[in-house]
């Protein structure tokens, strides 16, 4: 059977990369809005509703509006955008994070796919915090990088009109109330949000997401490689997945801890660091705000839905 797909927002930053990354698919039909009709609403839910899965890369408000448009039952959604990403009825889409969430995902009639920053925090902290290393109630950390595509259409243009003048580093979300807060709290398994300081780059794509940890402060103090242990032990256990555990080194030497790196793929690559005589470790995560943060992982979770193997998921 051929599915056809409806990507709401297919000109956008991720509705464009999901359509390229669908290109050549034989087992999917991308159906495409006219562009003098993509904000009509009843072009639009007349496309939902035809869809057997609609792909949502647009504003909260307007995926919130799509999802009301639909009538039929049988069309299913993803939402890539953050309107739905603890709400009640939708599956998590971020595959990796329990022995369960795949299966959970195939099965799902709604499924939103995580947020680009909540995915390298939860996908270090969680393991962690299920082994009893980190308690719930751990007040965390988080900081990271992410290249100027992350903040969408309106962004890329404004860091390539400014060019080598734009900022090379700029904090951001300083009222400590970024949007992410809830899901990061809550797949993480956090009982509080964390106080999370994101930075934006003057690079199209590509994201570093940092977690300090002092480990005195932690119930038995521990040391850096059971903090690794405890984290590759639950990759391990994941088939089919696309994140990966470097090997543990407590070394002074810092690898090449570059946002690029993983640019164009779906994969997210966790480094666990530690002083285990300072007591002190950093959990990191590298992978594409656009790849496994955003289009990569909304096509990993369609493969899912739809039932396609591993093997072709993997070029997802
Ligand atoms: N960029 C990223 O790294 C990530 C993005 N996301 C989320 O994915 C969603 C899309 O983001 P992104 O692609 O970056 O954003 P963009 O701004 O690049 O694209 C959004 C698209 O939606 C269109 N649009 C806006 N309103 C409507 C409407 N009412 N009907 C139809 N189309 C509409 C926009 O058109 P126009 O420009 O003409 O208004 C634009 O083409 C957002 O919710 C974002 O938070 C999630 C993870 C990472
Ligand atoms: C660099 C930058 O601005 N990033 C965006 C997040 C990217 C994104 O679109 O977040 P969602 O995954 O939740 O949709 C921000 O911090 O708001």
């Amino acid at each position: 059977m051929v599915a056809k797909v409806f990507i709401d927002g297919e000109v956008g930053t991720t509705g464009l990369q999901i359509r390229e990354r669908l290109a050549g698919r034989r087992d999917i039909e991308v159906v495409s809005i006219s562009p003098d009709k993509r904000k009509d609403l009843t072009e639009r839910k007349r496309l939902l509703n035809a869809a057997d899965v609609a792909i949502l890369c647009l504003p909260d408000d307007a995926a919130r509006e799509s999802v009301s448009l639909i009538e039929n039952e049988a069309t299913r959604v993803i939402d890539a955008s953050s309107a739905h990403r603890v709400a009640d009825g939708w599956a998590y889409g971020f595959a990796e994070m329990d022995g369960a969430q795949a299966g959970a995902i195939a099965a799902a009639r709604l499924v939103s796919n995580p947020g680009c920053w909540p995915q390298g925090m939860i996908a270090t902290l969680r393991p962690l915090i299920r082994a009893g290393l980190v308690p719930a109630d751990h007040p965390v950390t988080v900081n990271g990088i992410s290249g100027y595509s992350g903040g969408g259409r309106a962004m890329i243009e404004d860091y390539q009109s400014k060019g080598e003048a734009a900022s090379k580093f700029m904090p951001y979300s300083l009222g400590f109330n970024h949007k992410h807060l809830p899901e990061m709290a809550k797949y993480a398994g956090l009982a509080e949000a964390p106080l999370f300081q994101p930075a934006v780059g003057n690079f199209a794509q590509g994201m570093v997401v940092a977690v300090p940890l002092w480990l005195g402060t932690l119930p038995r103090v521990p040391k850096g490689a059971d903090l690794h242990a405890a984290i590759a032990d639950h990759y391990a256990g994941i088939a089919g997945g696309f994140v990966e555990v470097a090997p543990f080194e407590a070394v002074e030497k810092t690898p090449e801890l570059d946002p690029e790196r993983l640019n164009d793929t779906n994969r997210m690559r966790l480094h666990v660091f530690a002083n285990d005589a300072r007591a002190q470790a950093v959990l990191v995560a590298i992978y594409d705000n656009l790849g496994k943060g955003a289009s990569g992982a909304a096509v990993q979770n369609l493969n899912l839905m739809l039932g396609v193997d591993a093997a072709t998921s993997l070029a997802a």
